[in-house]
């Protein structure tokens, strides 16, 4: 319980009716959930506006309306307060119902369309390793301390972020790694958090669906960087033209990593296997079970951001040989006969681009790749010629397939799919409907010594179909089937 007096605190208020020393139980945002005594947002989204919900929460029990317009009835004991923007009263007024916990702990938020998930799970497990009590906010899951949570965005609603970190504030953890994702941004989830650092991994497509043009992506990016206070640093990968783009205008100390050109980290890859990454980083040799290059520049914007928190480099570089990968990213199993799967989240076209490159220079002899892969339903629906283009160019052969349909047909998605196939390459593909055909038609096309990668859903333990949800997993499904097939 919170005076609203208290809470209301660097809130943007316009006008308001009744009054302010009040206590607050709870604050919501969707009028499902209001209890007797709870402060209710209204805010404006895609399917429903919320301020049509405000006679709904104030029969229900609520106390307090903060709202961009005031209804048409205003009722007496009721507080109503309009604010500019109700998305960032929201945000402020849940970091102050939980007394700004961010500001107790140090708070690092990881930007960019891939790398998000790894950097963010690898800066825990690594701060863990080294004695420290850390917390974390992911696509797959919510980590403060040893207890964890289910997630079911990659960046919560305010109300839980202010939550969590509160609970961890209270456990007495040290050091909060969280990604922050475009959709957060722009709906200002994030909003009055105190970010002790930022890390930009890369900028390619995705989500265009939702911001309409690349540069509204990036510049919504930005605006998390342009918002960084004097205190934080500011980590960019330097190797994407974007990174400098991101240090244009912040306010915080300004860093950079980079494999090809120069920056303040540098890596450079001395092997690269199946079993993991050689690399030297800032003259220093070291091993990590991470595949790929695009997880050589995970681990330099970790061993960055470690630095930069003040950890000493030769701590930071043992513990960073000890990490394993991250469920879901690259995961691989070799079954009897010698048939190698790859799980990988892949479900961007720059991501696929990349784990596809990955395999075809780790493979050591002419052996097949074999890709199952899909595109998400209700998402970008641009992305999924080229990530039709991208399998069928750098696979032996594919099979497309769902991956959370959603509330779309499945072979609408798989036709957009296809239709980014060049002539030359259709011959190697072919679309199955049921992604668990599509897997074990893949193992049966399957020879020893083949690589089969199976994109898109990596950590997933779901399927999505017309808006209902179904147990399934990749990772399990390919061993089981593997195992099935085999005997
Ligand atoms: C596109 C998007 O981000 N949508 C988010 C948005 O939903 P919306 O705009 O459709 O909201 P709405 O349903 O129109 O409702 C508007 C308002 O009315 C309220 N309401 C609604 C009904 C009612 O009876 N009473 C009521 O009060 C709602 O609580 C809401 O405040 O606001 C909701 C409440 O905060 C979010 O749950 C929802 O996330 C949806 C589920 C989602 O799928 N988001 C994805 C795209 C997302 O955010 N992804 C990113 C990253 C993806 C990645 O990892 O690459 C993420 O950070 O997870
Ligand atoms: N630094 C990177 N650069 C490019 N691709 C990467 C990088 N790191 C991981 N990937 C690829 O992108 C996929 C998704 O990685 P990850 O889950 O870490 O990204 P994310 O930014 O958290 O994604 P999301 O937006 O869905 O939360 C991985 O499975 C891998 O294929
Ligand atoms: N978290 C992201 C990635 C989803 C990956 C893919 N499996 C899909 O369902 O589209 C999203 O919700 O857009
Ligand atoms: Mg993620």
């Amino acid at each position: 319980m919170k005076l609203l007096n208290d809470i209301l605190d660097k809130v943007n208020i316009i006008t308001m009716y009744g009054s302010v020393q009040k206590m607050v139980n709870t604050i919501v945002f969707d009028s499902r959930e209001v209890e007797p005594g709870s402060l209710f947002v209204a805010q404006k989204g895609l399917i429903f506006n919320g301020h049509q919900f405000i006679s709904k929460a104030v029969e229900l029990g609520a106390t307090v309306v903060v709202c961009e317009e005031f209804p048409e009835k205003i009722l007496q004991d009721i507080t109503y307060i309009r604010v500019e923007n109700s998305n960032s009263a929201l945000a402020i007024i849940a970091s102050n119902f939980y007394d700004n916990p961010s500001r107790k702990l140090k708070l690092i938020g990881i930007t960019g369309t891939n790398g998000k998930t790894t950097i963010a799970t690898l800066l825990y497990n690594l701060f863990q390793k080294l004695g420290y009590k850390s917390g974390l906010l992911s696509t797959v899951k919510i980590m403060v301390d040893t207890v964890q949570y289910e997630a079911t965005h990659t960046t919560p609603n305010s109300i839980l972020i202010n939550k969590y970190l509160n609970e961890m504030v209270n456990k007495g953890v040290d050091y909060c790694f969280m990604e922050v994702s475009s959709h957060g941004i722009h709906q200002k989830r994030t909003e009055g958090l105190q970010f002790a650092g930022g890390v930009f991994t890369n900028l390619t497509h995705d989500h265009l669906d939702y911001h309409k043009t690349f540069l509204a992506y990036r510049d919504v990016k930005k605006i998390f960087f342009d918002s960084l206070p004097e205190s934080a640093f500011a980590l960019v990968n330097i190797d994407d033209k974007n990174g400098a783009i991101m240090l244009q205008n912040t306010k915080a100390k300004k860093y950079s990593y980079a494999l090809k050109t120069m920056g303040d980290f540098k890596a450079k890859i001395l092997e690269n296997g199946f079993s993991g990454l050689l690399l030297n980083i800032d003259g220093n040799e070291v091993w990590t079970k991470l595949t790929g290059s695009f997880n050589a520049y995970n681990i330099v914007a970790i061993y960055g951001v470690a630095n930069l928190l003040g950890i000493d480099s030769v701590r930071t570089l043992t513990s960073i040989s000890e990490l394993e990968s991250v469920s879901g990213r690259f995961q691989h199993f070799i079954s009897n006969e010698g048939i190698t799967a790859v799980i990988d989240y892949a479900h961007t076209p720059d991501a696929l681009k990349n784990v596809l490159e990955t395999i075809n220079n780790i493979k050591i002899g002419n052996e097949q790749v074999i890709t199952v892969v899909g595109c998400g339903g209700d998402r970008d629906k641009a992305k999924r010629p080229v990530m039709g283009r991208i399998a069928s160019q750098l696979s032996s052969q594919v099979i497309f397939t769902s991956d959370n349909p959603r509330n779309e047909n499945p072979q609408t998605i798989l036709a957009e799919i296809e239709s980014g196939v060049e002539t030359q390459n259709i011959k190697k593909t072919i679309s199955i409907v049921d992604r668990e055909q599509a897997i074990k038609t893949a193992i049966k096309l399957a020879n020893k010594g083949d690589i089969i990668l199976i994109a898109g859903k990596g950590h997933e333990t779901y399927q999505e179909v017309n808006g209902k949800r179904s147990h399934f997993d990749d990772f399990e499904k390919v061993t089981y089937l593997l195992e099935v097939i085999e005997k």
